[in-house]
């Protein structure tokens, strides 16, 4: 049975899986703070609401602006948000290669986000959350010769989706 890492607070070990965690990602010649900010700001439609998201001085607060209902939230997010994560997360991997190493010292692990707030990225902290941010590292682990994780990920097309901005 393969061993679970569970992470979550992005000062804990294995925390740089968090998408809290500070290491900024450039995406389409943008920096993003962090992937949390890219993955906020990609529900919105509006520039306006784009530009507010990536200038959030915390990935928490760029996270309470991207779940405000008053911005302008796009509506096909259920379908593209596993897209524009995996698209966060190779930005992320591939652009800091000591987090890369660490991903790939994990291999044959199960990656868990460990919290009781969100069942649908995180397990639920229970398990009875999807785990989808851990799991698709997981499940490119146990392709055939993994050089990386998220490699599935570089045929992303460079904003899914997206109308506006
Ligand atoms: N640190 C943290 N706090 C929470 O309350 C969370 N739900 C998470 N999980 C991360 O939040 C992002 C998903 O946000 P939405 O619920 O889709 O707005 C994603 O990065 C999860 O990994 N983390």
């Amino acid at each position: 049975m393969c061993a679970a890492i569970l992470f979550y607070e992005t000062d804990k070990p294995y925390g740089c899986f968090s998408n809290f965690s500070r290491h900024p990602i450039v995406i389409g010649g943008v920096t993003w703070p962090t992937s949390e900010h890219y993955f906020q700001a990609a529900k919105f439609t509006k520039r306006t609401d784009v530009d507010a998201v990536r200038s959030a001085p915390t990935p928490f607060l760029a996270a309470q602006m991207g779940r405000e209902r008053r911005r302008s939230f796009r509506n096909d997010w259920d379908s593209a948000r596993d897209e524009v994560m995996r698209e966060a997360l190779h930005a992320k991997f591939t652009q800091h290669t000591d987090l890369l190493a660490i991903l790939l010292s994990t291999h044959g692990a199960a990656l868990v986000e460990h919290t009781r707030n969100d069942r649908y990225w995180a397990h639920g902290g229970d398990g009875s959350g999807l785990n989808m941010l851990g799991a698709p590292p997981t499940c490119a682990a146990t392709a055939p010769s993994p050089t990386n994780r998220y490699q599935g990920a570089a045929a992303s097309p460079a904003r899914p989706g997206h109308t506006g901005w």
